[in-house]
């Protein structure tokens, strides 16, 4: 478990300080993947960097298997890093080694065998689906191909640990796919709990389990996605919806419902029943489904005649269906 208490990162300015990470506070499951998103600027590169004490925190604390990492000396920090692979954006690959010698290097560093060196860049050279690469330059490879090398790379000490910071940003949709689903089973496979920030929803909705999302160094929400999701789609949705019909939503002359179906009352023909009951003409003026994780969501913008007795009754009917409703004209 990684826990983070009160932490707290500012950086001297020439005048002033800048508070880089606000009061945060998390905790991250082992063996799970996490998701950190937010806007340019809003302190996730500095989280990130805090877990693995490239950033030093202002004041707060971070434990880790009930480690406290800022107080490790040297030395046990160089152990520490060990069990933390890290991947980047630009890859971050020596352009003068080979694929081979590229994943080979953390493992020189710690002094391993040449024998452990072959078996282990061989083992990770299948994983990550390179093994025709290995005397390949990078210069010679795709961003999809350098990415797995960095990974690779980042796993050659066995971390506990994979922090991805924008990992997949400069890579194609296509390519992402590939990067997250390769993430998606080390995570699985080899039970290593994965880190990743990104402005990128689709990325979080792709392979997280949760999600931390950050505004201005503040935390803003940390849990699980299908919570998150329904949260924010809900907003979204209903901002595109009302917006692509406004024109006809004021021209309507009756009453106007935003309605929001989830689970089983996304699947059941909740309108019909609701025109039959009330003896009443429903206009469908916009509306949409969708899914996240296992969660339906569905919305539709709805027109009734206009006559609050109608209206009453109408939501009343709804909100019994467990269809969450307001009234935007
Ligand atoms: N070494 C530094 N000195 C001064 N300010 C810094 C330093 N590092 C980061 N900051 C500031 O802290 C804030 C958060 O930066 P950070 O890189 O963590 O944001 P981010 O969410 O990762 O943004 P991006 O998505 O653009 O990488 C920014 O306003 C940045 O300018």
């Amino acid at each position: 478990m990684i826990k983070i208490l009160n932490l707290e990162k500012k950086f001297k300015l020439k005048n002033s300080t800048f508070k880089a990470l606000d009061n945060i506070n998390l905790e991250f499951e082992k063996r799970k993947i996490h998701g950190i998103i937010g806007e340019s600027g809003a302190g996730k590169s500095t989280l990130l960097r805090c877990l693995n004490k490239l950033e030093t925190p202002t004041s707060g604390m971070i434990e880790i298997d009930g480690t406290d990492i800022i107080s490790l000396s040297d030395l046990e920090l160089r152990h520490f890093r060990q069990n933390m692979g890290m991947i980047f954006q630009d890859f971050n690959l020596l352009s003068s080694r080979t694929v081979y010698d590229n994943i080979a290097f953390p493992l020189e560093l710690a002094k391993t065998s040449k024998k452990e060196i072959h078996e282990k860049v061989t083992e990770l050279l299948e994983i990550v689906s390179l093994s025709d690469k290995a005397s390949s330059y990078p210069s010679q490879l795709s961003g999809g191909q350098k990415q797995r090398v960095a990974i690779a790379r980042a796993l050659a000490n066995n971390p506990e640990f994979l922090l991805c910071d924008e990992a997949t940003s400069a890579l194609d949709p296509k390519t992402t796919k590939q990067i997250l689903d390769l993430l998606n089973n080390i995570n699985k496979e080899f039970n290593i709990t994965v880190i990743l920030i990104t402005h990128e929803m689709d990325v979080i909705k792709e392979i997280c389990d949760t999600v931390t999302h950050l505004i201005d160094g503040k935390c803003l929400y940390s849990g699980k996605c299908s919570d998150f999701f329904v949260t924010y789609e809900k907003k979204i949705h209903k901002d595109s919806l009302i917006n692509e019909k406004k024109d006809i939503i004021d021209s309507c002359q009756g009453k106007v419902i935003y309605l929001t179906f989830t689970h089983s009352s996304a699947k059941s023909p909740i309108i019909s029943r609701l025109s039959r009951l009330l003896d009443i003409d429903v206009n469908i003026i916009n509306g949409q489904i969708d899914k996240i994780g296992d969660i339906v969501l569905g919305n539709l913008v709805i027109e009734i005649e206009n006559n609050n007795s109608l209206l009453e009754k109408s939501l009343k009917f709804l909100e019994e269906s467990s269809v969450e409703t307001e009234v935007i004209k």
